[in-house]
């Protein structure tokens, strides 16, 4: 039976938690470059965690400039077996108000400028990601979210745009209305294609802190008002995230949903034709099957 190590990928407003045993920040060092910050590790209710913040303690990494590749890399090469991601998320919806978190379950990925697959010339893989988020880990998030006394909504599309500037009111009503997105973000792309990829479970708790710019009551997205709502956000995902080691348990079996074997069957590039430099450095993220 493997042990499970929980990463938490915290995004705006998160930089640490708190409570952990043994509390240490690790640099990390990946072929895919410098992750986003050091990691922060240790041990909560006996089980291992590791927290990770996406745009590095002070933000300083934009949403298009994150290292999205590093960061996973990171995560696998330091024992992580399921990544929680923790983002501050527009909402398109009345009922999924600000301050209430919504336990994604699918993506539209209108990202255009990041790196998007650990693969590529040399070693080509194909992973499904029909079901991005695996179901095993919203199922802890949306108890932990109950539990915590947290209004959380279970399934939303979240769209995943390039960023920086938000959206026209244009973009938000057709995202909206004819799209059915639910909660839109920046970050979540590619870092979810990329978790299968890594064969790490992956989730993703929207932490609604605006409604975009369609709601006719409620005017244009503004980064003040995001913040104020944002510190609320952040205490109430770091007491998520608290009781996710004793929903989830030290010992794992392997995901129902597949997740951790994603690549059992994805690589197309056959082993004589490989590229000696790129199959080296994909030895954390797909050393199991290569
Ligand atoms: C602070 S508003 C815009 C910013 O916040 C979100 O970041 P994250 O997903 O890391 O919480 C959003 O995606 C934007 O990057
Ligand atoms: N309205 C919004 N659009 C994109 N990213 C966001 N993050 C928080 N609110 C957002």
């Amino acid at each position: 039976m493997t042990q499970t190590k929980i990463a938490v990928i915290g995004g705006s407003g998160i930089y640490d938690i708190n409570g952990l045993e043994g509390a240490e920040w690790l640099t990390v060092e990946s072929p895919w470059g410098p992750p986003s910050d050091a990691i922060l590790t240790g041990t909560l209710d006996g089980v291992e965690m590791a927290f990770l913040p996406r745009h590095g303690r002070g933000h300083v990494h934009a949403p298009s400039t994150v290292p999205y590749r590093a960061n996973i890399d990171a995560l696998k090469r330091l024992g992580c077996t399921d990544v929680i991601s923790v983002s501050a998320c527009g909402s398109f919806r009345d009922e999924m108000a600000p301050g209430d978190f919504v336990i994604v379950d699918q993506f539209i990925d209108r990202t255009i400028a990041r790196e998007k697959s650990f693969f590529g010339t040399g070693c080509v893989a194909h992973v499904s990601v029909a079901h991005p988020t695996c179901p095993r880990l919203g199922d802890a998030c949306e108890t932990a979210a109950r539990d915590a006394g947290i209004n959380v909504h279970r399934g939303g599309t979240y769209l995943a745009m390039e960023g920086p500037q938000f959206s026209t009111l244009a973009e938000s009503k057709m995202y909206r209305e004819s799209w059915g997105a639910d909660v839109i973000g920046m970050t979540n792309m590619p870092e979810a294609k990329l978790a299968r990829e890594a064969e790490l479970c992956y989730a993703s708790v929207a932490m609604i802190t605006d409604y975009d710019s369609w709601h006719p009551d409620h005017g244009e997205v503004d980064v003040t008002k995001i913040i104020e709502t944002l510190m609320g956000n952040a205490d109430k995902g770091r007491q998520l995230v608290a009781r996710l080691p004793k929903l989830l348990g030290a010992d794992r079996a392997p995901c129902p949903h597949g997740c951790d074997r994603a690549l059992e069957y994805a690589i197309m590039t056959q082993p004589e034709m490989r590229d000696a430099a790129l199959v080296a450095k994909l030895d954390a993220v797909a050393g199991r099957v290569l």
